[in-house]
């Protein structure tokens, strides 16, 4: 799994490579220092006693100890930049995927799941890459060189300590199976937790609304739980091998020195040896003992790649043509749409006919008509709306635009020609400026995006923009301000016009607005809609008044086609659904005579109660 990671570790490998040898470089002569003692102690300490060996040996070691310290300095200097380096472009790539993907991968995946790969998973991944694997490196050569110096050096002590070995492997192999298990749900449950977080922010009217702080902050509190008990599993695990990892070298150490003494005692060990030899292994231990650490970080590192692969490694369902085939010029009268024999099936609700939502629907949109979508509530006639600029690929059939069908098209020519306003507009955190300009080309000219976007404002009444405080460059979205449901329906129809598209899908785009501003949003869209073939779905009739013709879709399928009065006259379903629509809005506007009753009386208490302080305002005054 770790070995994926070459692929975008691959510029900072000199470096990280140059880096690990220096680490490895200060290692191996930290594992000099005892030879250096060994030969003081067997030459001039139980010899001649020479004073100039001692402070030559002195010196020796304290230049061995600068050289260390430096190409301490060295591993860290060389190391942070790349390591930085790698984690942005690996950021850089899962987002890049993540726009890549079809809205179904999104529908199946939470927010959070998302956002913790993209932050704290590549935070754990570049910080082993930088330390966790170059020190498991040196670490390893360390221990394996030392242990070889420490056979060399007093050979049957050496043997004694690689006895130690086989627990130590042992336990490692132990350690990695549970540990890898627990790091793994460890990340996952952080990704969860970041969902709740996600949900409640985004939702936090609801909850406020519905009084349901309480439950969510226990929700939330039992998934931190959740995730603090597997934290603690971690930690109890990676505790244990740590402890072994210290007590292990130490106790084959206590060995050595009951089998080390007598030997030396024997003359069968010089007494250098034996110094040099518990020196070198006082060394060994302390990367003997980092293993635990190490291995932990490896394996979160692990975990973290999986997670990270797993989106990275999903392949796009919704993709763009080998051999692309460009759209003919824009017809002078409009373009055609044509759906032949469209079947879809949402993903989640299982393929096959019974996961159906479109079940074989034939609809012909006329070159530079305007058709209303008509259909019950749950019908699918958002889904076949998203069918057309491909968010959703049909199961069977075909969507053609000017002939050519759409997955013959790049994705990018497609979603030029075509543009959509959903029911529920979601504007980003930037200007309203650039909020509306968001589907036109970057390279447009100044003044032609200036037009495009007064234009787009005007015909989509969505004028008080230019109130805002800072007037179109207000910022609105998440981090800016708060626009009311029908002032984002506007902005986002803005939005959509300004493409001058060939084909304007209209998702319900007026249900926020009030039964006039509707009337004048029509009424403009007709004269800028001549020449766009426009589908629109209508839940109102004042909706589908906006239309040339009228399609019914009913059980999967269009069951009718005509003008409303022509259906009115003659389909049945399209008289039941405009009906059942009308007593929601007839309800709707019952709700909000008694909303508007209630602001008024509480307007009429709010003013009285002004009028009260005022008053006590005065009294205090003229009491002063
Ligand atoms: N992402 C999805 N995953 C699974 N099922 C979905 C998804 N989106 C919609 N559906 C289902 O597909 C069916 C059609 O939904 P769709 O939103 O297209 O209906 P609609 O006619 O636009 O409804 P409304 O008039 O209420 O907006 C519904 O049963 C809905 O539950």
């Amino acid at each position: 799994m770790l070995l994926r990671l070459v692929h975008w570790g691959r510029p900072a490998v000199p470096r990280i490579v140059v880096g690990g040898l220096t680490a490895l470089g200060a290692s191996l002569l930290a594992l000099a220092v005892p030879q250096v003692l060994r030969s003081v102690v067997n030459g001039p300490l139980l010899t001649d006693g020479s004073r100039t060996a001692v402070v030559e040996a002195a010196g020796l070691v304290l230049a061995l100890g600068v050289l260390e310290a430096f190409l301490v300095w060295c591993r860290r200097t060389l190391i942070l930049t790349p390591g930085t380096g790698v984690e942005l472009t690996m950021r850089r790539d899962l987002f890049r995927h993540l726009l890549d993907l079809p809205v179904e991968f999104h529908d199946r995946w939470s927010g959070g799941q998302l956002l913790s790969r993209s932050m704290s998973d590549l935070s754990v991944i570049r910080r082993w890459m930088v330390f966790g694997l170059v020190m498991l490196c040196v670490s390893a050569t360390t221990v394996v060189v030392g242990v070889g110096l420490m056979i060399a050096t007093a050979p049957v002590l050496g043997l004694v300590y690689l006895a130690g070995a086989v627990p130590v492997v042992w336990l490692g192999f132990r350690f990695r199976q549970d540990y890898k298990v627990v790091a793994r749900r460890a990340r996952d449950q952080a990704g969860d937790l970041a969902t709740t977080v996600e949900e409640s922010v985004h939702g936090i009217r609801v909850l406020k609304a519905f009084g349901r702080g309480e439950d969510a902050l226990g929700d939330f509190v039992r998934q931190a739980d959740e995730l603090r008990a597997t934290e603690v599993a971690k930690a109890r695990t990676q505790s244990r091998v740590t402890f072994a990892l210290g007590a292990i070298p130490e106790a084959v150490l206590a060995v050595s020195l009951a089998v080390g003494v007598p030997l030396a005692a024997a003359g069968r060990v010089s007494v250098g040896a034996l110094v040099a030899f518990f020196a070198t292994a006082a060394i060994v231990n302390a990367p003997v003992e980092r293993l635990g650490n190490l291995l932990a970080m490896t394996l979160d590192a692990r975990a973290a790649t999986e997670r990270f692969v797993q989106v990275v490694d999903t392949v796009p369902t919704v993709r763009d043509p080998q051999a692309p085939v460009a759209l003919p010029p824009r017809p002078a009268g409009g373009s055609l749409v044509e759906l032949d024999g469209v079947h879809f099936a949402h993903p989640a609700r299982g393929s096959g006919p019974v996961g159906e939502v479109l079940a074989g629907v034939d609809l012909r949109l006329e070159p530079g008509t305007t058709t209303a979508l008509v259909g019950l509530t749950g019908s699918g006639k958002t889904t076949l709306l998203q069918l057309v600029p491909r968010l959703y690929d049909v199961t069977a059939g075909a969507v053609r635009v000017d002939g050519v069908d759409v997955r013959d098209l790049t994705r990018a020519q497609l979603r030029a020609a075509v543009s959509v306003a959903f029911e529920d507009p979601i504007l980003f955190s930037a200007s309203v400026r650039e909020n509306v300009l968001l589907g036109t080309p970057a390279d447009l000219p100044a003044e032609e995006a200036e037009d495009l976007l007064q234009g787009s404002l005007d015909v989509a009444r969505a004028g008080f923009a230019r109130d805002l405080p800072d007037g179109l460059a207000t910022v609105i979205g998440e981090e800016g301000l708060s626009l009311s449901g029908g002032q984002r329906q506007r902005v986002a129809l803005a939005r959509a016009i300004a493409v001058r598209p060939r084909v304007l899908l209209l998702d319900d785009p007026l249900s926020a607005l009030d039964v006039s501003t509707e009337a004048q949003v029509t009424a403009r869209l007709r004269e800028v809609l001549a020449g766009t073939t426009t589908l629109v779905v209508a839940h109102r009739p004042s909706t589908v008044a906006l239309a040339d013709r009228v399609a019914v879709l009913e059980d999967g399928r269009i069951t009718g086609v005509g003008t409303h009065a022509e259906l009115l006259a003659t389909h049945a379903h399209y008289r039941y659904v405009l009906t059942a629509q009308e007593a929601v809005d007839d309800a709707a506007r019952a709700a909000d005579r008694r909303a508007q009753d209630t602001d008024v009386r509480e307007d009429e208490e709010r003013t009285a109660d002004e009028a009260a302080d005022e008053a006590a305002d005065e009294w205090v005054e003229t009491a002063r």
